[in-house]
């Protein structure tokens, strides 16, 4: 069935249609990765995005169940060159095309995904639709321009959990799947759900955090009544700007309980803290992107997915830039060391992605471990 993905811009492509047949709106992005894509579709942060995978074979693997950033798909709509029929993998129970199909996600393929992302990168990223039911190119074009854009919107409200929950998951191994956490854990931990991916958790608990996840709404005073040991912010869709209540909150909890933030959890940080945040060309979303240690000068290969970024010289002079990236210079990680708060732009987690920041949840627990020390010799009046 024919499909076409027509921009804001004016540009059209014509494809073929996978997955659900209907009409789907929302930013067009594109992201390098060359694999992974079950834990893309699934990450809430793409609320709202029309993704476009460069690498051209896309469901090669087919669908498994268990590898998965969240309950379900959350991108708006889902553009490969080619969709692959006839997956191999032993633990494949699916097709990437069935699968969009159950979960209602409209795709296209069939067109030239090069020239795409050229497109993008030299116009910048744009509201789309892609749409199997309706063929006119000009009817196409106008909804493109009428669909919301991704400045001024709140979209975290839409994947955040209704209600608190406990999480015990640990990371998957080959021989046993995924784990539960053992021993009685180290540090109670808030962990805020601005759209949260699973693999932070399993890292968290993996780490030795007692985990509670809230509501994005969840209030400051809330989060203390659970007497944490630490508050992570986690990854989410959309513009920081507009989550002022996010950042009313964030706001109360420094210096009252160590802080860790990634990606939207990062951007949000930032802005409590004083800074700013804006919107880059066409974000950065893939497995490769490098990222300089400002202290000690390493390079890590990070995962990353996303389409704003935080402001360098917004921020106030005691906060630290402690990570750039390579390609373009944008602020990849910060730290208030006073206030017991960091944070990074990319993911640590991966999933997909390589596993070079792990580290970080390590720096975590540890900031935790002094933090209760400091507070045990009284040391701390922040
Ligand atoms: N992965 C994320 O948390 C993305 C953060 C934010 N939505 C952005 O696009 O910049």
């Amino acid at each position: 069935m024919k499909a076409l993905l027509a921009l804001a811009d004016g540009t059209v492509f014509a494809g073929s249609s996978i997955g659900a047949v209907g009409e789907a709106t929302g930013e067009v992005v594109f992201n390098t990765s060359m694999t992974g894509y079950q834990e893309i579709l699934t990450d809430p942060s793409y609320h709202g995005e029309i993704v476009t995978m460069t690498y051209p074979q896309i469901g090669n693997t087919g669908i498994n169940l268990e590898d998965v950033e969240s309950s379900h798909p959350h991108l708006a709509g889902f553009v490969v060159k080619e969709c692959c029929q006839q997956p191999s993998n032993w633990r494949s129970c699916q097709t990437l095309d069935a699968y969009l199909k159950e979960k209602g996600i409209v795709g296209i393929e069939g067109i030239d995904t090069r020239a795409l992302v050229r497109h993008i990168r030299s116009r910048g990223a744009q509201t789309g639709i892609i749409s199997s039911v309706d063929l006119d190119p000009a009817r196409l074009i106008e909804k493109a321009r009428q669909a919301p854009g991704l400045i001024g919107r709140d979209l975290i409200r839409e994947v955040t959990t209704a209600a608190p929950y406990r999480w015990r998951e640990t990371p998957w191994l080959l021989e046993s799947g995924y784990g539960q956490q053992q021993e009685p854990a180290r540090f109670r931990v808030v962990a805020y759900d601005f759209g949260i991916k699973r693999n932070i958790l399993r890292l968290l608990a993996a780490a030795g955090c007692d985990l509670t996840v809230v509501p994005a709404t969840t209030r400051a005073a809330e989060v203390l009544a659970l007497r944490p040991d630490g508050v992570f912010l986690s990854n989410g869709p959309g513009d920081p700007a507009p989550l002022t209540y996010a950042q009313q909150a964030i706001a109360e909890l420094l210096g009252k309980v160590p802080l860790f933030g990634i990606c939207l959890g990062h951007q949000l940080l930032a802005i409590a803290l004083g800074g700013s945040t804006y919107k880059l060309k066409f974000g950065h979303r893939g497995g490769n992107q490098p990222v300089r240690q400002q202290d000690s000068g390493r390079v890590e290969i990070t995962s990353q997915n996303h389409g704003f970024a935080v402001a360098a010289d917004s921020l106030p002079e005691e906060v630290r830039i402690t990570h750039i990236n390579l390609n373009d210079n944008t602020v990849e990680g910060l730290e208030h060391p006073r206030l017991a708060a960091f944070s990074v732009q990319y993911h640590p987690e991966a999933s997909p992605g390589p596993h070079d920041a792990r580290y970080l949840f390590g720096r975590f627990t540890a900031l935790m471990e002094n933090f209760r020390n400091n507070l045990n010799q009284g040391k701390l009046n922040a």
